[in-house]
């Protein structure tokens, strides 16, 4: 008979196999994962290899470098043992985390958002959910879920997803109200990370609200319209308060104080912000952060620029605007991720349904689809890994907070299983991989008893045992 435990997986997520069918999971700190093997990642490569040779275009060697960062933040995992307190995040805690797409008019979000709606629901044979026109969950690429579920043939499968959403155009005075300004921030103010797309194409049926193609002053404008934003949002809160704390002194409660420490916080930000920079390149105190999150600031958010190229840019590999947009990331936001893609390209992708003539035409072209890239990059942006349950029922990626203790990953199947839960069977992806299945795995005793306090891994293939299930054993 199953456990408790069992039978809540079995409803919910892990299929009905027994605890002894189950295994091991995660892809693991040493095993950058699916993003290492993504094409993409050969195709900047050989943009950076082109690069050097190319007069046109100074250097896409940032292209690899940002690879190897992206590889490189997917590998660290936080400490088994947290010794001191623990580093809190700008942003809301959760799973269900949003992308917004931003950027001037007519710069090719929708076309971009289309897309990667499409060919998602083309490349994936899952209940696609289109939330309304313009939120669509994409599914997060990874060839883990894929090995498992050529390994379980489950009934269903499940990837893990990232919700994106189509901001319509900001315009320079949206923070003051122009355009449609304070709409579109707030819907802004409402998603987690941002996709900042600029336009690094011309057309001239295409009109650019501020005449010719110009990026570096395309980024400059969106990030002062969010930054503008923000001030104003922290002057209503100073001006709101200001009367109250000059009352105050130097005296007063422990209340007192606490609202002196969140107005000075709030002023310390502020300050910052009017200095040019974004609330997320600062580095801020736990306390600060708490302050922050509450503001919901929108240069809070993080965001991954994606340069929208001509069809033809794209396929030859060159594109004049990019070192220009390179430059500016560099001085004004140094660190974020650039993406070179091409909206115009990727549709044409995305309308051919079949994956393996999709994979065909991208291999005729000589480039790949960008879109795995771009999607793994916001994911990794906003600090989410996924781990799996698998059975022949169902093989599920589910999405948590890197560094999430085994109970917070538990909570996102079901709230008793998490509640109740004494011990978890792990199998490390890579060693279930290499065992070739879950038993050959548990025949090399490598199935591992972790306690609810663990960290759960990146790519751990899990099956929580909850109190229940173990009172009937
Ligand atoms: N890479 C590209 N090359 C050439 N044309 C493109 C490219 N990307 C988009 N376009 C074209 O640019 C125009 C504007 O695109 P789109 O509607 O996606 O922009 P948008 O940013 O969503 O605009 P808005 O903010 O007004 O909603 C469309 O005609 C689209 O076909
Ligand atoms: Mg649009």
């Amino acid at each position: 008979m199953l456990s408790r435990t069992a039978r809540l997986c079995s409803r919910t997520a892990a299929g009905s196999r027994s605890s002894a069918q189950l295994a091991p999971s995660t892809l693991a700190k040493n095993q950058p994962i699916s993003v290492a093997h993504h094409p993409a990642i050969t195709m900047l490569s050989k943009f950076s290899q082109q690069a050097a040779a190319e007069a046109t275009v100074p250097s896409f060697r940032y292209f690899t470098t940002s690879i190897a960062a992206l590889k490189k933040s997917s590998k660290k995992m936080p400490p088994k043992k947290q010794a001191t307190e623990e580093k809190l995040q700008l942003g809301r805690p959760g799973n269900n985390l949003k992308i917004g797409v931003v950027g001037l008019p007519n710069v090719g979000k929708s076309t971009f958002f289309n897309a990667i709606t499409s060919s998602s629901v083309a490349a994936e044979n899952y209940p696609f959910c289109t939330i309304d026109p313009s939120e669509s969950r994409v599914a997060v690429p990874d060839e883990r879920f894929d090995w498992l579920v050529s390994q379980y043939k489950p009934g269903s499968r499940v990837p893990a997803h990232l919700t994106v959403i189509d901001i319509a155009g900001l315009v320079k005075g949206a923070s003051t109200g122009a355009g449609l300004g304070n709409a579109f921030l707030s819907n802004i103010s409402a998603v987690d990370g941002i996709f900042h797309v600029v336009r690094a194409f011309t057309d001239p049926d295409v009109v650019h609200v501020e005449g010719e193609v110009d990026p570096a002053r395309d980024l400059e404008i969106i990030h002062n319209e969010l930054r503008l934003k923000d001030i104003a949002m922290l002057n209503k809160f100073i001006e709101a308060n200001q009367r109250n704390i000059e009352r105050m002194g130097s005296g007063g409660t422990v209340e007192d104080k606490k609202k002196k420490d969140e107005f000075n916080i709030v002023v310390k930000v502020r300050d910052w912000v009017e200095s040019g920079k974004d609330v997320r390149k600062g580095t801020w105190s736990n306390k600060e952060v708490e302050v922050i999150n509450q503001q919901f600031l929108l240069s809070a958010k993080p965001v991954t620029y994606l340069a929208n190229v001509s069809e033809r840019d794209y396929l030859r590999k060159k594109n004049k605007f990019l070192p220009l947009i390179k430059k500016w990331i560099d001085e004004n936001n140094p660190g974020d991720k650039l993406i070179p893609f091409s909206a115009a390209y990727e549709t044409t992708i995305a309308a051919i349904e079949d994956p393996a003539e999709k994979a065909k035409y991208a291999e005729e072209q000589g480039v790949p689809s960008m879109f795995g890239k771009i999607i793994l990059t916001g994911y990794d942006q906003l600090n989410l890994m996924h781990f799996f349950t698998a059975g022949e029922k169902e093989v599920r990626a589910w999405t948590c907070r890197k560094g999430a203790k085994m109970t917070e990953a538990a909570r996102n199947i079901h709230n008793e299983i998490a509640d109740s839960l004494i011990q978890v069977d792990v199998m490390k992806f890579d060693e279930l991989k290499v065992a070739g299945g879950e038993q050959e795995l548990k025949a090399s005793g490598k199935l591992y008893i972790r306690g609810k306090d663990a960290t759960i891994d990146d790519g751990d293939v899990v099956y929580f045992r909850s109190g229940q299930g173990k009172a009937k054993k």
